[in-house]
Parts: structure tokens; sequence; C-alpha cells
């Protein structure tokens, strides 16, 4: 399907992520957006990204191929009854948002089954806005496809398409079965992370001994608490009932390491530990049982001669071979950007480690 004209309400890093990469490959695309910042698009705009240079009204959204949701869950709803009647028949209508139930009940609600799709992109970062936004963000994550009944094949199998040309990888779900399970690997993890990071600042003594010491493991479950609070009290309205079970079941899971710890019972404390890191260590592992961990990084590069055998020195000084390296030329008014790809963890952790010393931004996905 040959696109035309692609539309975003909300361009901050989701809405802002996937812009850029249709960008890049379709040049001739027109590409609309508002969000709830001017300077939003007037940077936008000045970047090439889109063809407005002012947030554009609800009715010049009317003949897109696609109109992205990219706002706050229960922003994106009040977008969706704003839009009915408003959008031309072929046009489709899909969200980016992290709780599917809610939405899709208001599809039905409207009678808007036919012109919806939902998405999720399980890539992300606790990083908001256009400034944070990365072509190559969605690479090789799974999407998320919440079809209705009323949709229509050819137009799956055409937003399938879209998605994987954002370098991700379309996943039907069912919207209840989406929202149980990102309950679980996402929503939870989030309020375990700020709920860890308000008690430790409620124990911490006046010296804030505990805020100096905190060391990986703090800081490595913790950085999801640098989420955006805006974003994360909408999933936690959206998906209460999933939330609720899930947090319920964890306080059973916490009950147990409890008992087990006043017990001194080291056969239930060996036991939940080794399943749990069993589980953890197979993670890495695909569906198809290969394992397909890439050891990449991306890192800003600037436009100069000799920028790349720097990097390449730098790091083969250290012993550290690359495994792949490329340019991605496309940011038009901004430098490159570089991938590398090491062979291990270890060579990619001593590569972050030591590029960061010499001053380079590093993006790890
Ligand atoms: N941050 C993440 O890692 C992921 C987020 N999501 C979902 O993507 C959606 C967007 O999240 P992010 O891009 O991370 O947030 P963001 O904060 O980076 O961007 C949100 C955008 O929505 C705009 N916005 C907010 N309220 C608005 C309003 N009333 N009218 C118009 N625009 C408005 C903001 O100006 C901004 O452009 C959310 O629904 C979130 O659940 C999905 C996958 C990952
Ligand atoms: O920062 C992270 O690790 C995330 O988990 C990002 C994220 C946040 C919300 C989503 O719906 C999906 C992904």
């Amino acid at each position: 399907m040959k696109l035309q004209k692609i539309g975003f309400i909300g361009l901050g890093l989701i809405g802002g992520s996937i812009a850029k990469r249709l960008r890049i490959l379709h040049k001739d695309l027109v590409i609309i957006a508002t969000a709830g910042h001017a300077a939003t698009i007037e940077a936008a705009y000045k970047e090439g990204l889109t063809d407005n240079a002012s947030p554009c009204e609800l009715s010049d959204f009317y003949d897109c191929d696609y109109i992205f949701l990219c706002t706050p869950v229960q922003k994106n709803m009040e977008y969706l009854r704003l839009l009915k009647g408003h959008v031309c028949d072929r046009c489709i209508i899909t969200d980016v948002g992290s709780v599917k139930t809610d939405i899709h009940r208001e599809v039905t609600a409207l009678g808007m089954e036919a012109q919806f799709i939902g998405g999720h992109p399980m890539a992300g970062s606790e990083k908001t806005g256009l400034a944070n936004a990365r072509e190559f963000l969605l690479e090789n994550a799974y999407y998320i496809l919440t079809p209705t009944a009323q949709t229509d094949p050819a137009a799956l199998k055409d937003f399938k398409e879209l998605v994987a040309s954002l370098g991700a990888i379309p996943m039907v779900l069912d919207y209840e079965q989406h929202d149980y399970a990102t309950a679980a690997i996402s929503h939870l993890p989030h309020i375990i992370a700020y709920s860890l990071v308000n008690l430790v600042k409620s124990c911490d003594d006046c010296e804030g001994t505990m805020k100096t010491i905190a060391a990986g493991g703090f800081k490595d479950i913790t950085r999801i608490a640098s989420s955006s609070p805006v974003m994360w009290e909408n999933i936690c309205l959206s998906n209460q009932e999933q939330i609720l079970r899930l947090i319920d079941s964890f306080c059973g899971e916490l009950g147990h390491m409890r008992s087990a710890i006043a017990a001194s019972d080291s056969k239930a404390l060996m036991e939940a530990f080794t399943s749990a890191k069993d589980y953890r260590d197979s993670l890495t592992l695909h569906a198809n049982g290969t394992l397909k961990q890439v050891y990449e990084l991306y890192m800003d590069l600037l436009d100069e001669a000799g920028g790349i055998a720097t990097v390449a020195t730098i790091l083969a000084s250290n012993h550290l071979s690359i495994k792949n390296i490329g340019i991605i030329h496309n940011r038009e008014f901004e430098d490159g950007v570089l991938h590398l790809e090491m062979y291990d963890s270890e060579s990619l952790a001593a590569a972050i480690t030591l590029l960061k010393k010499h001053h380079y931004t590093i993006y790890e996905r």
C-alpha cells in the first residue's frame, strides 16, 4: 500500500520515534502532527519531520491513511471520541498506548471497530519527549496488535507490514490477554520501582546515606522510576483491574519470601532464588529457542573526518573487537549516528564505559 499521509496526535518518545522512521522510509509521505506543546511541532518541522510548523487542527487529520494516537492512554481515548465522524472511510486509527481493554471498549461504544486497530510497541524507555525519540527505537521489538472483530484482514495485513517496516516484530494478541500480560511484565515492575524508591527515600537518614551508597542493583531495578508520572498515572487508572490482581499476587510472593526468611528456611529460599534465576536467565532465549541476543549500542558521531577511525582505535587499543559497524545517515539536520555491535555482553559493557569516558553520547537499547 502506497502511504500518502500519516497523522500523529502526540509526538513524544514513541510518536516521535515512529515518525522519524517513517520520514526516513518515505521521503514523500505527508506527516502531520499535534502535541501538547506548540514548541514540539515547531521543533519537528525544523528538523524536517512534520509538514506542519504549528499544531494542526483535528480536521487536518481527515484524509490520513493512518492516525497514530501517541498521548497518555486516557488522552488517547479523548482524541478517539473527538475523531469520530471526522475521518475518511479508509483511515485506520491506531494507538501506541500501554493499555488496550479501555480503548477497545471505547471503540466499541463509539461504533468505530472497523476503523481501529490497537497497537503497543514493546520498546521505549524512562525518557520522554521528541528530543529523546530515535528512528531505531522499535528495532527488533515486539509490536503488539489488537485488531477488533470488524478489522478488515487486508487492513490488518497492511498495518502489519507498516509495523514491520519500522523494524519491529508484529504480534497479534487479544486485548484482554495483552492487559494481563503487560500488567505482569511492565505495569507491576514500574509500580514496584516507584514504591521501592519511595521506601528508600522515606527510610534514609538526614545525611542521605542510602542515596549515597545506592549501587548497581538498586539503580538497575529502579531506572524505570524515572518514567513519566503522567503516563503511569494514566496506565494505572486504565488497567486498574489487572494491576490490582498482579499486586495481590506479588504481595503473596513477597509473603512467601518473608516467611522463608523469618523461618530461616534455606531450602525454600534456595528454591525461590534458583527458580527465579533460571527463568530470568532464559529471557534471552527467543521463541524458537535460539540465543538471539545482540550486543549493540548506538552513539552520536560528530560529522568530522576520521570520526569512525577514532572510535575504532579507542576500542581496538583496549582489545575490544567490533563485530559490526555502520553509520545511520538519516537525520538530515543532525550529526550521524554510529551503530556498533560487539561480540558479547562483557565487551559491550566495556565499550560503553570506555566511550563514555571519551565523552561520547551512547544510546543503549
Ligand atoms: N515511554 C515508553 O517507553 C512507552 C510508551 N508507550 C505509550 O505511548 C504513549 C506515549 O508515550 P511517550 O511517547 O513515552 O510519552 P511522551 O511524554 O514522550 O509523549 C507524549 C506526547 O503526547 C503529547 N500530549 C500529552 N497530552 C496531550 C494532549 N492533551 N493533547 C495533545 N498532545 C498531548 C505530549 O505533548 C507529547 O508530545 C503512551 O500512551 C504510553 O503508554 C508505549 C510503549 C512504550
Ligand atoms: O523503560 C523500560 O524499560 C520500559 O519498560 C519502557 C516501556 C514503558 C511502557 C511500555 O508500555 C512499554 C515499554
